[in-house]
């Protein structure tokens, strides 16, 4: 039952994703208060206090507290993003067992404290879990949000951006699919300033090939940044905020998320990354947009190599 009047954020996993996240929200004042849990509870004291420092200088009053599950009760938004990361060669999906285990305790405890409200799943393999605390929770789909291709999205336009000399908020392209290896650009409605991506192409054929080799470098970012530091977090954690915002705020935006598919895309029974209309109520609704015959067949690969994962734990849910 909700006690406390304002906007309420659990983060659950304060590594570097989640301490980036905390961050990134204090800097924004999107929240009231914003509670930490973690198994290192040292740590997370630390950042209590050193975060309750930066809100000084932040855009509004904002409580930053170290908690416990039972601080989930009231809250309107758990956020995730505790567990295994990977280690430099390894991809998402090699995390999948080490961090099942993990979630069902997480999401166990978190239940167990009354939560009713939205979960927003951070931790790879991010689709496979956030499938995993649907399941787990017992909320509907709309409540339970996997961050999905949000952060590919983000490099994808970032890179054409740079190519095309043009803000990347006026790039309008898509990632979708598997948050992963599989994962597909939307070429047939990507568009810079308004004009699209394959007509640009058509007019000068050089930028075709320079295009592709964007979207290979977006898809294997994440590789080069954990070989150069080990772990990447910053992207994501704006990312993260960017849907904790469209959500608290009721705002009807469509953002690349890990959404639940039921028939959309002609599918069911998946978490996958797909353009979706994010508000109070969490996932409002899927965002179909007409895929063309190559990115049809992309993405039905892409939902094969999430149901193959995610099949063999169907007896545990
Ligand atoms: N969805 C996305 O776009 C991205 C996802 N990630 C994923 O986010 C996850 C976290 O990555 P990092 O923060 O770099 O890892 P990290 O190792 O820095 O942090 C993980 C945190 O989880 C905590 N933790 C582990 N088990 C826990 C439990 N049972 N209860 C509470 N806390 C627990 C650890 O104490 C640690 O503080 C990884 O799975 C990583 O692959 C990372 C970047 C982007
Ligand atoms: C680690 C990860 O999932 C990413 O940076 O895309």
């Amino acid at each position: 039952m909700k006690q406390f009047k304002g906007k309420k954020v659990v983060l659950v996993g304060n590594g570097a994703v989640g301490s980036s996240y905390a961050f990134s929200m204090i800097n924004q004042g999107i929240c009231d208060e914003f509670v930490i849990i973690d198994l290192d509870k040292k740590k997370v004291n630390g950042d209590v206090m050193d975060l309750n420092h930066g809100t000084v200088y932040g855009p509004s009053p904002i409580k930053v507290k170290a908690g416990e599950y039972k601080d989930c009760n009231d809250a309107d938004l758990v956020v995730i993003c505790a567990g295994a990361a990977q280690k430099p060669g390894e991809t998402r999906l090699d995390l999948v067992a080490k961090n099942m285990k993990i979630f069902k305790s997480i999401v166990d405890e978190i239940m167990r404290s009354g939560f009713d409200g939205i979960f927003l799943i951070a931790t790879n393999p991010v689709d496979v879990l956030t499938y995993a605390t649907m399941k787990f929770s017992g909320l509907p789909k709309e409540r339970v949000i996997g961050s999905g291709t949000i952060l590919d999205t983000a490099r994808f336009r970032y890179l054409l951006s740079e190519e095309f000399d043009v803000a990347p908020q006026s790039v309008h392209a898509n990632i979708i699919g598997e948050h992963g290896d599989s994962e597909l650009p939307v070429w047939s409605h990507a568009n810079i300033a308004g004009k699209p991506l394959r007509s640009i192409i058509e007019q000068d054929d050089s930028r075709k090939h320079r295009v592709e080799e964007i979207f290979v470098q977006t898809r294997d970012a994440a590789y080069e940044i954990i070989e150069a530091k080990g772990a990447t977090y910053y992207g994501v954690a704006m990312g993260l905020m960017r849907i904790t915002k469209a959500i608290l705020n009721n705002q009807d935006v469509v953002l690349t998320v890990s959404a639940y598919l039921e028939g959309e895309y002609g599918h069911e029974g998946v978490y996958i990354g797909v353009p979706a209309l994010i508000n109070r109520s969490g996932i409002k609704e899927v965002i179909e947009i007409p895929l063309d015959e190559e990115e049809t067949s992309l993405f039905n690969h892409s939902v094969k190599v999430l149901k193959d994962i995610q099949d063999p734990f169907e007896k545990e849910f």
